[in-house]
């Protein structure tokens, strides 16, 4: 036990989603669910930053991030700094999220295998110096394998295993006709969507390629967890009501607890 307790103190899970609620929530969740911790007074540790929030409980940190890939990256760059400064010994990253998803039952969990860009192709792409520089968007597999092992047939969802799209765009670059612009038709829009099927794309967001590329040029394992809010191939709007929807936002939050429980308990490294 000698060379485990210096680490106390230091995060080996960061888990990053859309908003600052979800993530105080996930706080709340982790401290209850994995440290058995009741009424934690959780502090926001960049409330001062005004633009994410963080939370820190045991050896996980919670962090709001925004939507898309810019405000994404922005801040995942930040956390990779801060677990390289903080000589943080095989961290893993985890987003929870939410999505539309395809040919699935709105409320199920999709575990992502891979991100795929708007253009189909499995890869992050960020102009640099007026050059595109394109990066591999694979995830973990044997994490994302072992989050799916998570899932239990008593879960009162299904949970998939797949590829995520991650689009630049919440309407056009998702095929939606509801926007405020729109140049193509329902036929256009349900084609384009049995495609992404075919290929093995289950849901769509908008973090997924650059989550991927990025975790993975660190050399950090990370892994995607998102609930499905509606089935894309039925409709474009979320008309589920607010109560249900952020129950379902719970369960990325429960599976990503389990996998942490596991982990901890199975490495006994005097967390719990
Ligand atoms: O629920 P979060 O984590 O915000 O993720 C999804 O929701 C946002 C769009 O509403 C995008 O960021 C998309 O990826
Ligand atoms: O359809 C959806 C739902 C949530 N987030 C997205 O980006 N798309």
């Amino acid at each position: 036990m000698g060379d485990i307790a210096p680490r106390k103190g230091i995060p080996e899970f960061v888990c990053i989603g859309g908003t600052k609620h979800r993530m105080r929530e996930f706080a709340e969740f982790v401290s209850f669910n994995v440290f058995h911790r009741k009424n934690v007074k959780l502090v926001n540790l960049t409330k001062h930053s005004h633009r994410y929030a963080t939370y820190k409980v045991g050896p996980v940190l919670s962090v709001s991030h925004g939507i898309g890939i810019p405000s994404m990256t922005t801040v995942l760059q930040e956390i990779i700094k801060l677990l390289h400064y903080a000589k943080a010994v095989d961290p893993i990253v985890f987003r929870i999220g939410t999505s539309g998803g395809l040919s699935i039952p709105p409320g199920s969990v999709v575990v992502s295998s891979w991100g795929l860009n708007g253009y189909l192709e499995k890869s992050y792409d960020i102009p640099v110096m007026g050059r595109s520089l394109k990066l591999p968007a694979i995830l973990d597999k044997r994490l994302s394998q072992e989050i799916y092992s998570m899932a239990s047939e008593e879960d009162e969802f299904q949970t998939y295993l797949g590829g995520t799209m991650g689009a630049d765009d919440f309407y056009r670059g998702q095929a939606r006709l509801d926007g405020p612009f729109c140049d193509h038709t329902e036929e256009d829009k349900l084609e384009f969507l049995e495609k992404l099927s075919e290929m093995g794309v289950r849901n769509i967001e908008m973090e997924a390629p650059a989550f991927a590329a990025l975790t993975k040029e660190a050399g950090i394992r990370g892994a995607i967890v998102c609930v499905t809010l509606l089935n894309r191939l039925e409709g474009d709007q979320v008309s589920t009501e607010k109560g249900t929807l952020l129950q379902w936002q719970k369960r990325p939050m429960a599976i990503v607890a389990k996998f942490i429980s596991k982990y901890l308990d199975s490495s006994m490294n005097g967390w719990k």
